[in-house]
């Protein structure tokens, strides 16, 4: 029996590569009928033993992966719940303007179901290798073009959300500390470019740092504890606010926006009702973000104690689900606080002077901060598997690879201003790519025929779904397009 090595290192049984060892061919001799009684008896001792070695073998890794196993079920929900939950969040209320109460509902539960599907895809595809490494699986489906593919689509993307939340650290830290002094001197620790260093040495790096993931479920409950601070908040200020103008630090409102055509602040901006379906449908790129965690499954997968697709698969159902609600809830309120005003950054429509909003940023901030070290994981992973296969767990590679990223973050969002819009072209392709097409493709090169014929329904769905994803990026791209041709930004943001 072969046993195959994992992306972390410890061994699975590769089911598919019994019949290669010889020992299928070999028992089938018995069925030729020629043989004498004495000879029977021998294969049948010999099919005893076999047998016997196979279970044996069988428990052996059952054993290995219970023993790598060690996250409980609980912080493997906060910890999947945390690669859920990022920056997305503060962009839904805006795509609930420019869509409507009505679609943005409709979006946003087809996106959590499809997402849910996504990851069922996932894990019985690696179920059926035995391997839970993404870029594993694209090796299996099509060699090392595939392997190659996911990690880089991996890499681009995480390395895009670690910038957007450090891009968020950069932005609002420097105000907290400016509502916190009682002067607005310009003292250097009021410099984004100096604090998101300063936070990626002292608390993103030493996490990055940790072994296991799993031992971020505390760091990913407390983060998730923010944002259920942050989600009160925006319920709580709804209540508080009269009109948008009031509690917007900023009054006054572009007047090139497709949606008012009047300078007024008005609490009902129903104006964009006229806008074309297309432009709404363009808004579920945000929603299509917000649910990106797909890198993440598969880590958190291997570390789960006991487990099993259907644990797994709860997880992911469960915080999913979480999630789902605390997006509702934002997006509604956030809407209903601002209607038609309120900006692609939600944080930004409110006071910088306020007590409690300063708090919330703060919270936020800190969400966001501590969902970069969950971020990184699935990118030292796929450098691991592209430039170091078959190497076991090394102290020096895991550190550096860390420290590199960081690193290239950093410079990233410090030096390059127009950071928000390559991510936003990168988000574009690779959300989509990491939700549908991957998962999709993967499924049906992995799942055999003979366990599900191209032409079964498991399979169809999945073709399908590969070819939602490409109807998806296909759009995003055109309007990105459309927006640079233009110079002309079709969202109609402020
Ligand atoms: N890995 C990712 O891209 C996570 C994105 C996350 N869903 C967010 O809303 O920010």
């Amino acid at each position: 029996m072969e046993l195959q090595k994992t992306s972390n290192g410890h061994q699975d049984l590769s089911p598919d590569r019994i019949p290669e060892n010889g020992y299928v061919s070999h028992f089938n001799i018995n069925t030729r009928g020629t043989i004498s009684e004495k000879k029977v008896t021998a294969l049948k001792v010999q099919k005893f033993y076999m047998t016997s070695y196979l279970l044996v073998c069988n428990l052996f890794c059952l054993k290995q992966s219970f023993f790598v196993g060690k996250t409980s079920f609980g912080m493997s929900i906060f910890n999947l719940s945390n690669a859920i939950l990022g920056s997305g969040i503060l962009g839904l209320a805006y795509a609930m303007a420019n869509t409507g109460i009505i679609l943005f509902v409709l979006l946003l539960t087809s996106m959590a179901i499809l997402s849910a599907y996504s990851i069922h895809l996932l894990l019985k595809s690696a179920g059926v290798v035995g391997i839970r490494a993404y870029e594993q699986l694209g090796n299996r489906a099509f060699g090392r073009p595939g392997k190659i593919l996911a990690a880089c689509i991996i890499t681009l993307n995480n390395i895009g959300a670690m910038s957007s939340y450090l891009f968020i650290v950069k932005i609002e830290l420097p105000h907290i500390i400016q509502g916190l002094l009682p002067d607005n001197s310009d003292y250097w620790f009021v410099d984004g470019r100096y604090l998101i260093i300063i936070i990626s040495v002292l608390v993103i790096l030493p996490l990055a740092l940790m072994k296991r993931l799993g031992y971020l479920g505390y760091t990913s409950g407390f983060s998730l504890s923010c944002m259920v601070f942050f989600l009160i908040s925006v319920i709580y200020k709804k209540f508080v606010t009269e009109c948008p103008g009031e509690h917007s630090y900023n009054k006054t409102v572009p007047t090139e926006s497709i949606y008012n055509s009047t300078d007024d602040v008005n609490c009902k901006s129903d104006n964009y009702y006229h806008v074309s379906f297309l432009l709404h449908i363009k808004h579920s790129e945000f929603i299509t973000f917000a649910f990106v965690c797909h890198p993440e499954v598969l880590p958190i997968y291997t570390e789960l104690k006991n487990p099993s697709k259907k644990r797994m698969q709860k997880v992911a159902n469960i915080s999913i689900l979480t999630m789902f609600v605390m997006y509702l809830v934002t997006a509604i309120f956030g809407y209903l606080t601002f209607y038609g005003n309120v900006k692609s950054e939600l944080l930004e429509m409110y006071s910088k002077k306020d007590t409690l909003m300063l708090c919330v940023r703060l919270a936020v901030l800190i969400a966001v901060t501590l969902t970069v070290p969950v971020v990184l994981f699935p990118i030292r992973r796929a450098v691991l598997q592209l430039l170091f296969p078959d190497k076991p767990f090394h102290w020096v590679r895991h550190i550096s690879i860390a420290v590199c990223l960081l690193f290239l973050v950093n410079l990233l969002v410090i030096f390059v201003p127009n950071i928000r819009d390559i991510f936003g072209f990168i988000g574009a392709t690779s959300a989509p790519s990491l939700i549908f097409i991957l998962p999709g493709i993967f499924y049906i090169c992995i799942v055999p025929e003979e366990q599900e014929p191209l032409k079964s329904r498991p399979k169809i769905q999945a073709i399908a779904f590969v070819t939602l994803g490409f109807i998806f990026m296909i759009m995003s791209i055109t309007f990105i397009i459309i927006e640079w041709v233009t110079g002309k930004k079709t969202s109609g943001g402020h």
